[in-house]
Order: C-alpha cells, then sequence, then structure tokens
C-alpha cells in the first residue's frame, strides 16, 4: 500500500455501505405511509428510513472491518424509538433492514429489535482531532426524500480531525448533467432504472470518482471541474428549501457577481457531488443566524469537491474543521466553488453583508 492509498480498503467498505443503506432508502421511499416519519425536538422530520440506513452502514461496516475499533459520528440516536409511542416505528424499521438484509446479504442471521436499536446507537461518538471515525448522515435532505425529490447517503471518514474517506449515494440523482430546468430533480419514481442513481467516491490526494450506483463496481468516472470565470456561463446552487438558507441573500451575491441563469435548487449533499462534476460552479449555503452546521452535513461531500480540484470554506475564506467534535463552527455559511470564482464570491459576500 503506497501513501496515496492509504484508505483502500475504508473507501472499499464505505461504498459497500453506503450502496445496502441506499437499496433501503430506495425501497422505502417509494412505499412511505403516514406514520413512518415524526418530527424530532428541533422540528426537522426523521423516516423509518434515516433510522434503517444507520443501522445498516453500522452493521456493514462493522463487518467488513471486524478487526478495527469502531467509532461513528452519526445525525440519529435511538432515544425517542424507546419511548412507548416510538414501538411502532422500532419494529418497521427492524422488519425493513431485515427485509433488505434477506435479499442483499443472505444467509445473515435476522437482526432483533435490540440490536437495530444498539446499531443506531454506534452512531454516538463526539468524534474529535485524534484517532478515526466515521461520519454518517444516513438521510441528508430528508425533506427532499419525503418529498420524492433528492437525498443522500453520506458516509466519510476522519482520521486526525482531516476527512480522508467520502462517499455520497444519491440514488434519485440522473447520471447525466442537470440542466436549468431540472431546478427540483424530481425522478425518486425512476429510482434504480438505467441513468438514474449516482455514488461519489474521494480518497484523499486521490481525486474524486462517480459511477452508477447499482452493482458493486468502484466508480470510475474522474471528475474534473470545468474552471471558467464567465459569470454569465456559471450556475449557482442552493438547498431547495427557502427554511434551509437565505434565498435573498444568495439572488443579492449572485446579481452582485453578473451570475444570470437561475439557480439550481436541490436537496442534499448531492450538490457537492453534482459541483465536482461540473454541472454548476458554485454552491452556496446561508442558515439562519444560530444554526449549527453538523460534521455529518458536509465531510463527505466537502472531500469529493475538493478532490475534484473546488474550494470550499465558511463566509469569511476560512476551511472547514471537522477535528471539533460533533458540530462545525463557521462564519456565517458555507460557500463551494471552482477555484476560478471563489475569492470573486468572498468579496461579494463582503459587498453585500
Ligand atoms: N432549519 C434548518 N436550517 C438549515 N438546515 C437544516 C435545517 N433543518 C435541517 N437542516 C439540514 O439541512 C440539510 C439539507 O440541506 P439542503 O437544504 O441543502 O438540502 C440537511 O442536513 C438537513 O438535515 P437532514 O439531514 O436531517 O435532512
Ligand atoms: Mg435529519
Ligand atoms: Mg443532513
Ligand atoms: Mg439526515
Amino acid at each position: 500500500m503506497n501513501a496515496t492509498s492509504a484508505y483502500e480498503k475504508e473507501l472499499g467498505s464505505a461504498l459497500k455501505a453506503v450502496r445496502l443503506a441506499s437499496k433501503l432508502c430506495q425501497r422505502v421511499q417509494l412505499q412511505l405511509k403516514d406514520g413512518e416519519r415524526t418530527d424530532k425536538a428541533d422540528d426537522s422530520p426523521v423516516t423509518i428510513a434515516d433510522y434503517g440506513a444507520q443501522v445498516l452502514v453500522a452493521w456493514s461496516l462493522q463487518r467488513s472491518l471486524p478487526n478495527k475499533p469502531f467509532s461513528m459520528v452519526a445525525e440519529e440516536d435511538s432515544a425517542d424509538l424507546r419511548l412507548p409511542e416510538g414501538a411502532p416505528m422500532a419494529k418497521r424499521i427492524t422488519a425493513m433492514v431485515n427485509e433488505v438484509l434477506a435479499e442483499e446479504e443472505p444467509g445473515n442471521k435476522a437482526l432483533t429489535e435490540d440490536d437495530v436499536l444498539a446499531l443506531i446507537d454506534t452512531g454516538g461518538s463526539e468524534g474529535g482531532p485524534q484517532g478515526q471515525h466515521w461520519v454518517l448522515d444516513p438521510i441528508d435532505g430528508t425533506r427532499g426524500f419525503v418529498g420524492m425529490r433528492q437525498y443522500a447517503v453520506c458516509l466519510g471518514l476522519l482520521d486526525g480531525g482531516q476527512v480522508v474517506v467520502g462517499v455520497l449515494g444519491c440514488p434519485n440523482l440522473p447520471t447525466a448533467q442537470l440542466r436549468d430546468e431540472d431546478g427540483t430533480g424530481n425522478s425518486a419514481e425512476k429510482a434504480g432504472s438505467d441513468g438514474i442513481g449516482v455514488i461519489f467516491a474521494a480518497q484523499k490526494g486521490c481525486g474524486a470518482f462517480a459511477g452508477p450506483l447499482a452493482g458493486d463496481v468502484p466508480p470510475e468516472q474522474c471528475l474534473q471541474l470545468a474552471d471558467t470565470q464567465d459569470f454569465s456561463q456559471i450556475r449557482f446552487m442552493e438547498s431547495y428549501e427557502s427554511r434551509h438558507s437565505d434565498f435573498d441573500f444568495t439572488a443579492k451575491l449572485a446579481t452582485k457577481l453578473g451570475v444570470t441563469r437561475p439557480p439550481l435548487r436541490i436537496d442534499s449533499q448531492a450538490k457537492y457531488g453534482v459541483l465536482a462534476r461540473a454541472d454548476a460552479a458554485i454552491n452556496m449555503r446561508f442558515p439562519k443566524p444560530g444554526y449549527r452546521e453538523k460534521i455529518w452535513d458536509h465531510a463527505a461531500g466537502a472531500l469529493i469537491v475538493q478532490e475534484a480540484g473546488a474550494v470550499i470554506s465558511d463566509a469569511s475564506g476560512a476551511p472547514l474543521d471537522f477535528g471539533r467534535g460533533r458540530w462545525l463552527d463557521l462564519d456565517r455559511g458555507i460557500v463551494t466553488s471552482t477555484p476560478a470564482v471563489h475569492a470573486a464570491l468572498l468579496q461579494a459576500i463582503r459587498d453585500v453583508s
């Protein structure tokens, strides 16, 4: 093993885990019923697929890397499922996980409800600047998932506070470039069919790659940015959800820069994959003041865009530090772009603020 492929085994395990979890998500999205989603204390939704995907990633990683200590920083925990009113949901998650395992990993013993709850809670690590920690958002963009739009299964690996492996499973993302009119990326009903479903992957120092989510071949298409400073050609991305980011502010920035194409608004870290494959040149995210960003919402995507050649920073230009625990501490928002326009973007932020 040489220095540039030091995390080959971990990358292979991450690809396998994300593909398995994506299978569960696809299955659930097409049959989501009332009672299979609930609202968390912070008012954001969570579904049986968020929990189920977390279970399958933890199960799969532990199984493929049995001799390594396992630490994972993940979004979900089992507290609500252990309440009396959480019991039906816990049952449904267990059934769904076992259904997917029976099909995808035949020959394994079915998981009990206790196994499932314990696997969810393996995501309780605090992360930090030392050692290795997996970082998981089992479904990023749950509102997109529920709305039959884009979402992503996002798995990163931290080593010494740096993201060294990143994988994004995007079951509803077309393999072809997104056009301006594809604003909502609304292709949930076609997930799994030819041309829908992309997996993005990166290993630090080794570039970024994309390929079909289905099957089990490593992603092969090497991603490279189209680096232009012609703002009349440039397209920017932002959240689909106006409650997640300040659209008035990004519109002002676009005007200041001379960007005239409409924003591409899609849910989740799929945006980082889309930027890495050069469908758009800028991704901007300015949540409401007081909102604290979590590391699992950006770790995998940040490595993928950087390995494709993009620059990611907070609104002041500072790099993101994933080694400070479960949260990112940053100034106002997160801006990602091709290198040629990043400085102009930061200047526009200063001018418009
Ligand atoms: N009030 C909020 N403001 C900003 N982001 C939010 C808020 N609530 C949830 N999120 C998170 O924003 C991310 C989605 O980004 P986008 O809006 O770009 O699709 C998700 O990580 C989502 O969490 P979750 O992982 O639970 O879906
Ligand atoms: Mg959530
Ligand atoms: Mg998220
Ligand atoms: Mg999530």
